[in-house]
């Protein structure tokens, strides 16, 4: 017996750091404030666990926000899988709904008057629970913490609650009551006032278990979420027929049940203390053999564990002493302190059972359904960004085909340009080629156009003016009118041609598809090429003065002089009218000399030099915009042996 005291203490002392003292009158005070309590585990657990919640309930919603986001954007996300996450949110919300609620649950059974309702008590160091000899609990009572400073209960079914200040006003509650045995009455005690209420921990009383033939439907209501299970015997006889069936019963609807015995009134034995070892032992081979054997709930190692010696009057009487709360028996037997130690052992090892079995049994199930939503959420998520990233794969591929064509369309673009400046210079020579030679012809022809112009000649002063601003005239419109329809023509087919063959390798070089749309940009020119021209005869004639007493004296050679400047370079002094040829295009096809001189044959009388200097003069510029940029002609006019020169400029 002492040694079995001193293993005791020293097991309790050794446990955790435990204020163990006795008290005055010899009660034993263990001071448990200090202790981290098993149940820590379950109250971390689910701390944790409803932080996880939250977790994933933010990272539900932020999914479903982002694929709304994407799922305009080319389907990225399909309608189906967005409603498929957004059913998570109301799932996960379900989940922390259940969480917030989740507890560990002890139910305590046995037959009436075994001490179910004083071991309730004791280990809510206060008298909560009605007790008494006969029966005395005739309902489920179901005691768990409020997060109000009031006591109160509420029936089954029913949101009234009434609130009991003492155990005697609850039993009157529940008389008046009338319930059923196998009615539910919630007894709700402020959290604080108990260590095992503000660590969720529910407790169940029940009516006995031989006052009912209604054992199924009492485990079916109350025992299915239960994590531990009280059989609260009594010392003094032995296990009973009908308590084992209650258990033979648990265990066939629930798997491993953890079930806990209690032999309590074991202060009864103090009184033969000779017999203590030999009943003791007797006991607990049986209950031993009943956890293991019969129920096979666990190892007969693990059975022991689980079977304690108790006096739940003795432990409540001990701590409603140390709550310095009234009493009626203040007595104790010998051995209480062991008694009481063998308590709160029991206590200890019942924490970390429910403890552990609950966040085993409530939260693996949780985490394993948490984990499933996050990852399905997840599988969603990357499915997203695998066809983003394909999406932008094949979108940077298109692009660099793009810009490849682009690079090469420019290529070809900056060939064509090359090319068509090229046949512009040609279309430039070609056109000086043109307008050098219809030149010649009409230059050679002035003398008919002269001859055309029939007013009669007076030498009068007056008469002379009007005579030669009439023959300026006419010489005007006449070679203008011959060079444009000889040349407008020839050379807008020509400038046509060339803009049609344009646009045709503009086309060719763009894709099929871009065709129609580049028509639309790429209008032809459709105005109709013209051969612009600005005859000058006035001014060229301006600082000609006949002498009419040398009448027709004067000859092409001075007049050719003058625009070379040997004599008094009058025609040079006249820039506004005259544009000097750059010697990069003077054409090598210009009226050749024999031209000429047979032009000379036909009256005209130029020299070599003469003729050169004429055609030089002659020429225009025409630029690659289909314009004539300016074309200079001159000619020579004779009629009636008068020789005038005259520059024709077009712009
Ligand atoms: N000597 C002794 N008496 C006890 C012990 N535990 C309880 N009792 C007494 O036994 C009687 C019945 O106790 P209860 O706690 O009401 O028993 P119960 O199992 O809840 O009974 P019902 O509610 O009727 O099923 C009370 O008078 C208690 O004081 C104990 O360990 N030793």
């Amino acid at each position: 017996m002492a040694a079995y005291v001193n293993r005791t203490i020293s097991m309790m002392a050794g446990d955790g750091p435990h204020n163990v003292g006795m008290l005055n009158n010899g009660s034993v005070r263990i001071n448990m404030a200090n202790v981290d309590s098993p149940l820590q585990i379950f109250v971390r657990a689910k701390k944790k666990i409803n932080d996880i919640f939250v977790e994933i309930d933010d990272y539900v919603k932020d999914a479903v926000t982002f694929m709304h986001a994407v799922a305009g954007e080319k389907e990225i996300a399909t309608a189906q899988d967005v409603a498929n996450v957004e059913a998570y949110i109301s799932k996960v919300q379900a989940i922390r709904e259940v969480l917030k609620r989740d507890h560990m649950k002890v139910a305590f059974f046995g037959r009436t008057s075994n001490g179910k309702s004083t071991v309730i008590n004791a280990m809510l160091h206060d008298k909560i629970l009605p007790s008494g000899i006969g029966h005395t609990t005739n309902c489920f009572l179901q005691v768990e913490g409020s997060d109000t400073d009031d006591a109160f209960l509420r029936t089954e079914g029913s949101e009234e609650k009434r609130n009991v200040q003492s155990v005697s006003q609850l039993g009157h509650a529940l008389c008046a009551s009338r319930l059923q045995e196998c009615a539910l009455v919630h007894v709700y005690w402020p959290r604080e006032l108990c260590a095992l209420l503000r660590d969720d921990v529910v407790l169940v009383d029940s009516p006995g278990v031989d006052v009912t033939p209604n054992l199924d439907e009492w485990i079916d209501k109350y025992c299915l979420d239960a994590d531990v299970f009280v059989l609260v015997a009594n010392a003094e006889s032995t296990l009973m027929v009908t308590e084992k069936n209650f258990f033979h019963k648990v265990s066939t609807k629930i798997s491993q049940p953890n079930i806990f015995i209690l032999n309590n009134r074991w202060d009864a034995s103090a009184s033969e203390p000779e017999y203590l070892d030999q009943v003791r032992t007797q006991h607990a081979e049986r209950c031993v053999d009943f956890l293991s054997r019969e129920l096979r709930v666990c190892t007969p190692k693990e059975a022991e564990e689980r079977i304690f010696f108790i006096s739940a009057k003795e432990a409540l009487l001990t701590r409603m002493r140390e709550r310095e709360k009234p009493v009626t028996s203040p007595t104790l037997a010998d051995g209480h302190q062991v008694r009481y130690f063998e308590f709160v052992d029991f206590e200890r090892k019942f924490e970390e059972c429910i403890s552990q079995s609950a966040v085993r049994t409530k939260f693996a199930q949780h985490s394993r359904r948490g984990k499933n939503i996050a990852a399905d959420v997840m599988a969603v998520l990357d499915l997203i960004y695998n066809t983003a990233t394909e999406r932008k794969s094949a979108m940077v591929e298109k692009q660099r085909i793009l810009h490849e064509q682009l690079t090469s369309i420019e290529d070809q673009l900056t060939a064509v340009t090359k090319q068509m400046k090229e046949k512009i210079n040609r279309m430039v020579e070609s056109v000086e080629h043109k307008v050098s030679l219809t030149l010649s012809q009409e230059i050679r022809r002035l003398s008919a156009l002269v001859d055309e112009f029939g007013a009669p000649f007076r030498p009068e002063r007056a008469a002379l003016e009007q005579y030669k601003r009439a023959l300026h005239k006419h010489v005007d419109t006449g070679l203008g009118q011959r060079l444009k329809q000889r040349l407008s023509a020839d050379i807008g087919h020509e400038m046509d041609d060339a803009q049609a063959e344009m646009a045709e390798r503009m086309y060719k070089i763009l894709p099929a598809a871009k065709r129609s749309a580049a028509e639309a940009c790429m209008l032809p020119h459709k105005q109709p090429f013209e051969v612009l021209y600005r005859l000058n005869c006035d001014n060229l004639c301006a600082d000609f003065h006949e002498d009419l007493t040398f009448r027709f004296s004067y000859g092409i050679t001075a007049l050719i002089q003058r625009f070379h400047g040997k004599g008094s370079r009058l025609a040079l002094r006249n820039p506004a009218q005259y544009t000097p040829i750059p010697p990069s295009i003077s054409n090598p096809s210009l009226p050749s000399m024999d031209v000429v001189r047979s032009s000379g044959a036909n009256g005209f009388g130029l020299s070599t030099e003469d003729w050169s200097t004429v055609s030089k003069l002659a020429l225009g510029v025409l630029t690659s915009q289909g314009t004539m940029g300016g074309l200079l002609l001159s000619g020579l006019v004779s009629k009636h042996n008068v020789r005038q020169m005259i520059i024709v400029q077009t712009g």
